[in-house]
């Protein structure tokens, strides 16, 4: 067998051949089946972009109103998987809540048929269509309401945050969080989705698989970047603090949430897509003081690490964008989520078309012949 250098963080390492996204992290370039995001997000919508990356074309007018339709009428989430829910500590994150649930509903669809493209079908339409619902409604449980139920008029985007606000959304507001969910569906061999294709390639069942995912996005170097870099910048508070703020983390080499890349070393394209999105909200809604402090950021750390390829990343700015819409702070990652689930579909979908069990091998640096020393003597 050949032996590679280690390398740890599998840095340089493919982990599989795939058609589905592509990143130049030196030009600042993501595609999607080859259509950069940038006019995704311009002239596509979320259920749509779904479609591409996981049926691999863009779809027919006919094609798209079926997938749309056949989301709208699985949207509602079952009484015992809103049962359970509400048994889960109000104060518990919103991503425990999610993983477990998307776990559970393995439970109502535990029949594993994955050479049926029926059930494939069934699968991606169900977990679409039910991760926002229940988001929304541990949104509300935990405080103390009931849920809302999905609205057949509504489009996937604008249909969330009315059962997360329980009030039709501003259209501009529904429009750009569509936007958003297109920026964030998918992104390569990113961790949560080589963990997607970990657990798919045991063959378990879908559920499984995006429960793992969550699991692995909702980590600070992960998608849960988001959630911490809005919580720095509260803390920063002022402009003026932002310069001694950012040199007190370099001097004790910590590191800066929203910031870094292993494949960008200039800044994600997709925050600065976000960027301009918040400036939309702020021109309709009000500015919000948090934005300069962060613009501010940008410019000290481009300053202090120049030359290291250290800039925003898609974390930096989204926070933003879902703080103008109401969106409390702990459930960025959990919408995350909700867009990432189709990027990690259509990578469960690739992989089991031509599936190899991960099993890499480990460099072993413990000990040999060791003598079991009875307990009473150790
Ligand atoms: C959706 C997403 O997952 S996007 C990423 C979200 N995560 C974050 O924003 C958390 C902050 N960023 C980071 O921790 C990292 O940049 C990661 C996890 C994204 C990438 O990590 P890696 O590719 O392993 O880079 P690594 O940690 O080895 O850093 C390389 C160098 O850049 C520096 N660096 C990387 N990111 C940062 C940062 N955010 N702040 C300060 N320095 C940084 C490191 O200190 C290191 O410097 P050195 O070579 O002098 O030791
Ligand atoms: O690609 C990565 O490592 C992280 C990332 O930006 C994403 O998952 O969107």
């Amino acid at each position: 067998m050949m032996v590679c250098e280690y390398k740890p963080g599998l840095e340089g390492i493919p982990a599989a051949q795939s058609s589905i996204s592509h990143v130049d992290g030196q030009k600042g370039i993501l595609e999607y089946r080859g259509i950069r995001v940038e006019e995704l997000a311009e002239k596509s919508s979320f259920l749509e972009t779904a479609y591409l990356l996981i049926w691999g074309e863009l779809p027919t007018k006919e094609q798209l109103q079926g997938f749309e339709n056949e989301i709208r009428y699985h949207r509602r989430i079952k009484y015992r998987i809103r049962d359970m829910m509400k048994c889960f500590p109000e104060s518990g994150h919103p991503m425990d809540a999610l993983q477990a649930s998307a776990a559970a509903l393995g439970l109502f669809y535990s029949r594993r048929d994955l050479h049926n493209p029926v059930y494939i079908r069934d699968a991606v339409v169900r977990l679409l269509a039910t991760i926002p619902t229940m988001v929304a409604a541990f949104q509300l449980m935990r405080k103390g309401n009931d849920p809302v139920k999905p609205r057949d008029d509504l489009d996937y985007a604008a249909n969330f945050l009315y059962m997360l606000n329980e009030k039709e959304p501003d259209p501009l507001a529904a429009k750009i969080f569509d936007i958003c969910l297109i920026l964030h569906v998918e992104h390569t061999m990113n961790a949560s989705t080589f963990s997607a294709r970990v657990t798919a390639s045991t063959l378990t069942d879908p559920y499984a698989v995006v429960a793992s995912a969550v699991g692995t996005l909702g980590g600070p170097l992960h998608g849960g970047a988001n959630e911490e870099v809005i919580q720095m910048l509260e803390q920063i508070g002022t402009v003026e603090n932002v310069r001694p703020y950012v040199e007190e983390l370099l001097e004790r080499k910590a590191k800066i949430m929203g910031f870094g890349h292993r494949v960008y070393k200039v800044k994600d394209p997709r925050a600065t897509v976000l960027q301009n999105l918040a400036e939309k909200l702020f021109a309709k809604f009000g500015h919000d003081k948090y934005y300069d402090i962060a613009v501010e950021m940008e410019k000290v750390v481009a300053e202090k690490l120049a030359g290291k390829g250290i800039y925003p990343n898609v974390d930096f700015y989204s926070g933003l964008v879902y703080r103008k819409m109401g969106i409390p702070t702990d459930l960025f990652t959990p919408i995350f989520a909700i867009a990432r689930v189709a990027g990690w579909l259509a990578h469960w979908k690739e992989q089991l078309a031509e599936n190899r069990i991960f099993r890499p091998t480990q460099i072993y640096n413990g000990k040999h012949e060791v003598t079991y020393i009875p307990i009473d003597q150790r």
